[in-house]
């Protein structure tokens, strides 16, 4: 059974109900997936360290990246994890896991398509082999659950209007379900690739 990783950052905690959505998606396929939660307090000295969650991550048959959209790209926590993954590189640990990514900004564009493509130039660097988001927007069906209602296809995008008083994080439902799409559609793809790549070694 195919393991998936979803490793991300979250301030404010629309990433993390996305997060949360691409595992139940995942799920229902009936595949392994484990949460990891990178947390600015393990960053010292500008250096993420967590040695369980690399090791897991080193384990994953897929690693889906996310981080919200800080400044038209990812956010600096998530960089010093994506950083830190400098050691996977030099050993080529992940090299041919499945990736994908996904962010959450505030604003409909907000630079979001920056986050996505640095994400999948990561995987690459990583000779990772990257998924995009396969549905369509809905609309273009004439339905109205709002699927990729941003039209999004490197990865997935999600967007909530930024509260400046705080509060609790809520997630559109167009974007809660374009997320379960996902995760269904990154298990099904590394389902596939683990046969394939068994059938290689055969
Ligand atoms: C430092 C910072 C920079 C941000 N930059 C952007 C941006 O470039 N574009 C945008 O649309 N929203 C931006 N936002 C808003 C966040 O992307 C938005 O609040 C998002 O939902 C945060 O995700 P989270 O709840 O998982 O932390 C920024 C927020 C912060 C705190």
């Amino acid at each position: 059974m195919p393991s998936i990783a979803i490793v991300y950052f979250s301030g404010s905690g629309h990433t993390h109900l996305t997060a949360e959505a691409i595992a139940e998606g995942v799920r229902k396929t009936g595949n392994h997936v484990e949460l990891l939660r990178i947390k600015g307090e393990q960053i010292t000295n500008g250096r993420w360290q967590d040695d369980e969650i690399m090791e897991k991550l080193d384990r994953a048959d897929a690693i889906v990246f996310g981080s919200p959209t800080y400044m038209g790209g990812v956010a600096a926590q998530f960089k010093a994890f994506l950083d830190a993954g400098s050691s996977a590189w030099f050993s080529r640990k992940w090299k041919d896991k499945i990736a994908a990514g996904f962010t959450h900004s505030g604003s409909l564009s907000g630079d979001k398509q920056g986050t996505l493509i640095y994400l999948s130039i990561y995987a690459a660097q990583q000779g990772m082999v990257w998924v995009g988001a396969g549905d369509l927007p809905s609309q273009y069906l004439g339905k109205t659950d709002g699927v990729n209602r941003l039209g999004s296809f490197l990865g997935i995008m999600g967007q909530t209007i930024m509260s400046m008083t705080g509060g609790e994080a809520i997630l559109d439902s167009g974007d809660r379900l374009t997320a379960e799409y996902f995760g269904q559609r990154i298990a099904e793809a590394t389902k596939r690739w683990n046969l394939e790549q068994l059938a290689i070694a055969t």
